[in-house]
């Protein structure tokens, strides 16, 4: 069942559009989430999505519901962490959690979530004085203590370090169990390959896929890279002749070919076909991130 539905969303900002033609479709208990360079729309689209602004043209539905007519309902039933959140600066971290468990029709324990993210030691400490990782987590425990249907969490864990990074990763995974659908913005490929179900990946204010992270990576044929040091010259339109190989490249003195999760069984009889054995061999398992450029065409950043 579709919980978030958008259809061909558009959204300008004084003349420059930031989202062109977005459509989404968000299951009902799945982490979703989406992926994009610097300035792709992520954020735009998110927050139409939990009602903060209105698209300029298109249509949203989130448990269906208008999220800007029917803000007031959505905001009992939804939990958003955004890029920017703040809280008055004189607000203690169990005060803050608190009072958003208060706003909420069946909360979930907010003194189990302060530990979950490690935030007992600073329970008493106030917002302003919290360092930007521990912000950071606060916002996070906030967005998930309503026990929301839906979670919409942009840049999750930006500024977290590699141990709340994981800490975090499982309480989002817990908060999927329990039958949180979760909407999750990241900047961070092996967190999209390790929690996200689907995928979108938004470039230029387009949606340019949606699919599994496996399906990414398939889609961009580029499964496996194979990286050699040939014994004798080697060149590369043999390689790039079969049909499992996408890509040929070169670095240093070493080439290095892309292709699908079948290409060493192809790549290596040829080679020895050719007189020519691959020295320093190593098959790498192409990631998220190789499907990332290519499908966009623009590095990660
Ligand atoms: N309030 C605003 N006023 C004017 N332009 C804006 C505003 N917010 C965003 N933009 C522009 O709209 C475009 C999309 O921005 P958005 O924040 O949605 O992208 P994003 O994919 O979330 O980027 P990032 O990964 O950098 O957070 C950008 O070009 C941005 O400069």
């Amino acid at each position: 069942m579709a919980v978030i539905e958008v259809r061909e969303i558009q959204k300008r900002y004084s003349g420059a559009v930031a989202v062109d033609d977005v459509s989404l479709t968000v299951e009902q208990g799945e982490i979703f989430g989406i992926l994009g360079p610097n300035g792709a729309g992520k954020t735009t689209t998110v927050e139409c999505v939990a009602g903060l602004r209105a698209p300029d043209r298109g249509t949203i539905s989130v448990l269906g519901l208008d999220p800007l007519r029917d803000r007031a309902e959505l905001t009992r039933r939804l939990g958003v962490q955004l890029q920017e959140s703040r809280l008055p600066d004189r607000l203690q971290v169990a005060e803050a959690l608190e009072l958003y468990s208060s706003f909420y029709p069946r909360p979930a324990d907010w003194r189990a979530l302060m530990e979950a993210l490690n935030l007992q030691s600073k329970a008493t400490t106030r917002y302003g004085r919290l360092s930007g990782g521990q912000k950071q987590r606060l916002s996070i425990a906030l967005a998930l203590v309503g026990n929301p249907e839906i979670a919409i969490l942009d840049e999750l864990t930006t500024g977290l370090d590699p141990q709340a990074r994981r800490d975090t990763w499982a309480l989002i995974e817990q908060a999927r169990s329990r039958g949180t659908t979760i909407v999750l913005v990241t900047h961070f490929m092996q967190e999209a390959e390790r929690l996200c179900d689907r995928l979108a990946l938004i470039n230029g204010g387009r949606v340019v896929t949606v699919d599994t992270p496996e399906g990414l990576t398939a889609q961009a044929r580029i499964e496996q890279r194979i990286v050699f040091h040939p014994s004798r010259p080697c060149d590369d339109a043999l390689l790039t002749a079969l049909p499992e190989v996408s890509r040929v490249t070169r670095r240093d003195d070493l080439v290095v070919v892309e292709g699908t999760a079948e290409a060493i069984t192809t790549v290596i009889p040829l080679l020895s076909a050719h007189g020519i054995v691959p020295q320093r061999l190593r098959v790498e398992q192409a990631s998220l991130e190789d499907a990332f450029v290519t499908l966009t065409g623009k590095d990660f950043s």
